[in-house]
């Protein structure tokens, strides 16, 4: 039997995963999180203590121990510093991915183990299965299995999530074996209605609680709002990319991604082109526009160069077809992958990439496979 702790957000996904092990006879523990409680209080509503509440509450339904762990510290250095140095450097980090490599299946596993558990468990949607060595890619032998074993014999690979449209492998792209073989995501195999099911079945408390939206730790709180909070304003020129004219001034680079429409606030001067964001300008801060079409300068991209390429599995050290997911919600698609040194790459897609950002996270599939992960350069 494996004693393992359950993060419990206080939402419904992860209350049926404690649920669901707690049936299957195991050793189960539920633990909040606390990562971030609005220090400052300048980002307006932030629902943790009502979360804890509700995670709180469900355990006890369960009829599991329940335990707040506060990590707010480390998550302070390894969230919201890379996530702020990263906006101020000009780049688009994603905390979510960090917050999994770093806290979830990080500090949070770490200790877990010091405290004696065998392992950890989320509620992604995502299925952790074995694998056999196939050539480079590691192939899984038994699609079907979402096990719970911590066999350090044994290698694991990671799928999608059986319900294509909560599918949350792409935040575990960057995640390494040793962490996957202490990881279990028990609903993985589970479609949303499916789970609600299952947890109004088991009377949950938060049973029809509406999905959480944005941020892990801002929770409801829109990033702009955040970033106007954290980041000083450092004003520059607006350029247009294709003849070099200033069209005015913003207040922030980070205020701006690649491929944003909204909020560059310069009126178009046709009836029907709006300017997009098409990159940024670190020697004289600027931000660089043009009018939206397929031969916007830097917009569109056949082809990238990626860094800090990890693997889940045996890495690819051969030119190799596969497929990768260049944002959370995009579908896969075809690439040529070839790996260069230092954990770098470079991948040549099929059809076109619109917007890809220097710190962007890129998930690499074989299928429905994750073979790991690398941030676009
Ligand atoms: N503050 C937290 N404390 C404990 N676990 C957390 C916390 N935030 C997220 N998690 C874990 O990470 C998983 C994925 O987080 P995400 O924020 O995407 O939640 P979700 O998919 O809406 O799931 P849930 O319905 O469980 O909130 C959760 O299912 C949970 O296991």
């Amino acid at each position: 039997m494996s004693r393992i702790l359950v993060a419990m957000s206080g939402g419904v996904d992860s209350s049926v995963a404690a649920l669901l092990l707690k049936q299957q006879g195991h050793d189960v523990t539920g633990a909040y999180m606390k990562n971030w409680i609005n220090e400052d209080n300048v980002i307006g509503h932030c629902p943790w203590m009502q979360d804890i509440d509700d995670a709180r509450a469900t355990a006890e339904a369960i009829g599991i121990p329940f335990r707040v762990v506060n990590l707010m510290q480390d998550y302070r250095r390894l969230v919201v510093d890379y996530l702020l140095d990263g906006y101020q450097r000009g780049l688009t980090p994603n905390p979510d991915v960090m917050c999994n490599r770093e806290m979830k299946f990080g500090v949070f596993l770490n200790y877990a183990r010091a405290e004696g558990f065998t392992s950890v468990a989320t509620g992604h949607y995502a299925r952790r299965v074995e694998a056999s060595t196939a050539g480079s890619v590691l192939a899984p032998t038994c699609a079907a299995e979402v096990g719970t074993s911590t066999d350090p014999t044994k290698k694991f690979a990671l799928l999608e999530g059986a319900d294509k449209n909560k599918d949350q492998s792409y935040f575990l792209a960057l995640l390494s074996q040793a962490q996957l073989r202490d990881a279990f995501f028990p609903i993985g195999h589970l479609a949303k209605p499916q789970l609600r099911e299952l947890a109004a079945d088991a009377r949950l408390p938060n049973a029809r609680k509406k999905d959480s939206q944005g941020i892990c730790f801002i929770g409801e709180v829109k990033m702009a709002d955040f970033l106007r909070a954290y980041v000083p304003e450092h004003p520059g020129p607006i350029v247009r990319a294709t003849d070099g004219k200033i069209l005015g001034e913003h207040r922030g680079l980070h205020y701006y991604t690649i491929g944003q429409r909204k909020g560059i606030r310069i009126p178009s001067n046709t009836d029907n082109q709006a300017y997009v964001v098409v990159g940024k300008r670190a020697s004289d801060h600027a931000l660089l526009v043009a009018f939206d079409s397929a031969d916007a300068p830097g917009l569109w991209a056949n082809e990238a160069q990626v860094h800090s390429l990890s693997f889940i599995g045996d890495p690819i050290t051969a030119p190799t077809r596969l497929e990768c997911r260049v944002r959370y919600r995009d579908p896969r698609v075809a690439i040529q992958f070839t790996p260069g040194p230092d954990a770098t790459a470079h991948i040549r897609f099929d059809q076109a990439q619109r917007a890809l950002a220097s710190g962007q996270i890129m998930a690499l599939y074989h299928g429905e496979q994750l073979l790991g992960g690398a941030v676009f350069a």
